[in-house]
């Protein structure tokens, strides 16, 4: 797995790239989201989106947070409503910025991951329910960015990135992987 990560082109980013990417997310307005991943042993769990932002790729469990809950209450609420399991050992593991070109607003992506879960996986008006090997992860059906640190959260360690989108196609990033879940919360260029 490491050695997928060290390949990625973001995960070689310079500290001057990582300090454009911060410039170019700072003061802009901030959409803050969830995303949790289902990683039971040696197989993830993933929703095809039926509909809405990204629909026809596949993806874990998340989206917005609502006013008066906290990312983490937000993460269990949407994998329930999504994937009708309630995860018991959700834990941090990355934020990721996304910017869309000609965009204001900059996505402020959480990720958690879970292996842990009551209930059973049931497909919702929003989501399929899929388990995949992680060695068969349908990257080529998923958001681009996906392939880069998904490697990184299969091997039990936290990362922070940056993505700049046109369309569905990345045109910059960067990607970090850091020493633990507090350091991968300071994002780039973020203020909160
Ligand atoms: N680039 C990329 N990679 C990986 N994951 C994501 C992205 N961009 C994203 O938006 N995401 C994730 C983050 C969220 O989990 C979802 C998007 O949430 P969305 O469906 O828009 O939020 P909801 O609150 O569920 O929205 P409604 O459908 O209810 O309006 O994708």
């Amino acid at each position: 797995m490491a050695a997928v990560t060290s390949a990625s082109p973001f995960a070689r980013a310079s500290p001057k790239m990582i300090d454009a990417a911060a410039a170019a997310a700072s003061g802009r307005p901030l959409k803050l989201l969830t995303l949790l991943l289902v990683v039971q042993g040696d197989r993830v769990l993933l929703g095809m989106k039926k509909r809405g932002f990204g629909m026809g790729k596949y993806n874990g469990y998340g989206g917005k947070v609502e006013a008066g809950e906290t990312v983490l209450e937000g993460a269990l609420r949407e994998l329930h409503e999504e994937a009708g399991i309630k995860a018991t050992d959700a834990t941090p593991r990355g934020r990721m910025l996304f910017e869309f070109r000609g965009e204001e607003t900059v996505m402020d992506v959480r990720v958690f991951s879970a292996s842990a879960f009551e209930g059973e996986p049931t497909e919702s008006e929003e989501m399929t329910t899929e388990w995949f090997g992680v060695d068969k992860l349908p990257f080529d059906r998923m958001w681009a960015d996906d392939r880069h640190w998904f490697p990184i959260l299969l091997d039990g360690g936290f990362f922070r990135g940056y993505f700049e989108f046109e369309k569905d196609k990345i045109v910059d990033g960067v990607l970090e992987r850091t020493a633990d879940a507090d350091t991968a919360l300071k994002a780039f260029g973020a203020s909160k």
